[in-house]
């Protein structure tokens, strides 16, 4: 019965896998027989690759522009030692940000490089390939709700305010 089955992701293996919750076996295949639109419906599904056959590691590749502010986990970069904006001054300053890249992946590595409070900025914002469970959770769904080439809006994480984009 498909509604034992569930979708888990190893971040060991960095990978999705198949679990019965019923006998509580996994296995790396999707269960016999079960077609691909039952297993794009079962839970976890988000963690199959676009193929849905679990086999291709489930891991996107993004970049991002980081605005810290006085509330953020450690408010201090390369570039402010002590870092005192408000939360609200962070999101107005991102959103200039948003609207000088107006979609434009270019300008989006050269304003991260300019201005991202992450070490990241070295590399345009260039964070590599990362699977779930790797990133704060707010900055994973959102970069997983992106399609390639996509840009979200800000989002909030410990760390500060980001714009993200998707780039694998
Ligand atoms: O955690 C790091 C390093 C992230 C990184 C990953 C891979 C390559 C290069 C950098 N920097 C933090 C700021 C920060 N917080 C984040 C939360 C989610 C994604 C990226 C983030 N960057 C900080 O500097 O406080």
């Amino acid at each position: 019965m498909a509604s034992e089955w569930e979708v888990r992701f190893s971040t060991r293996k960095g990978r999705a896998y198949f679990f019965n919750t019923k006998t509580e076996q996994s296995q790396w295949d999707p269960p016999e027989g079960m077609d691909s639109s039952t297993i794009a419906s079962l839970p976890g599904a988000k963690y199959l690759s676009a193929g849905g056959d679990g086999a291709a590691p489930a891991t996107v590749r993004a970049s991002h522009l980081l605005v810290k502010h006085s509330g953020s986990r450690r408010p201090s970069s390369w570039k402010e030692q002590n870092i005192t904006r408000s939360k609200e001054e962070a999101i107005e300053i991102l959103k200039g940000y948003q609207q000088e890249i107006n979609g434009d992946p270019e300008k989006f590595a050269e304003l991260a490089q300019l201005h991202s409070d992450c070490s990241s900025h070295e590399k345009g914002g260039d964070l590599g390939k990362f699977g779930p469970g790797q990133m704060q959770k707010p900055f994973e769904e959102a970069t997983f709700a992106l399609g390639v080439g996509e840009m979200s809006d800000v989002v909030s994480t410990d760390s500060g305010v980001h714009l993200i984009l998707r780039t694998g």
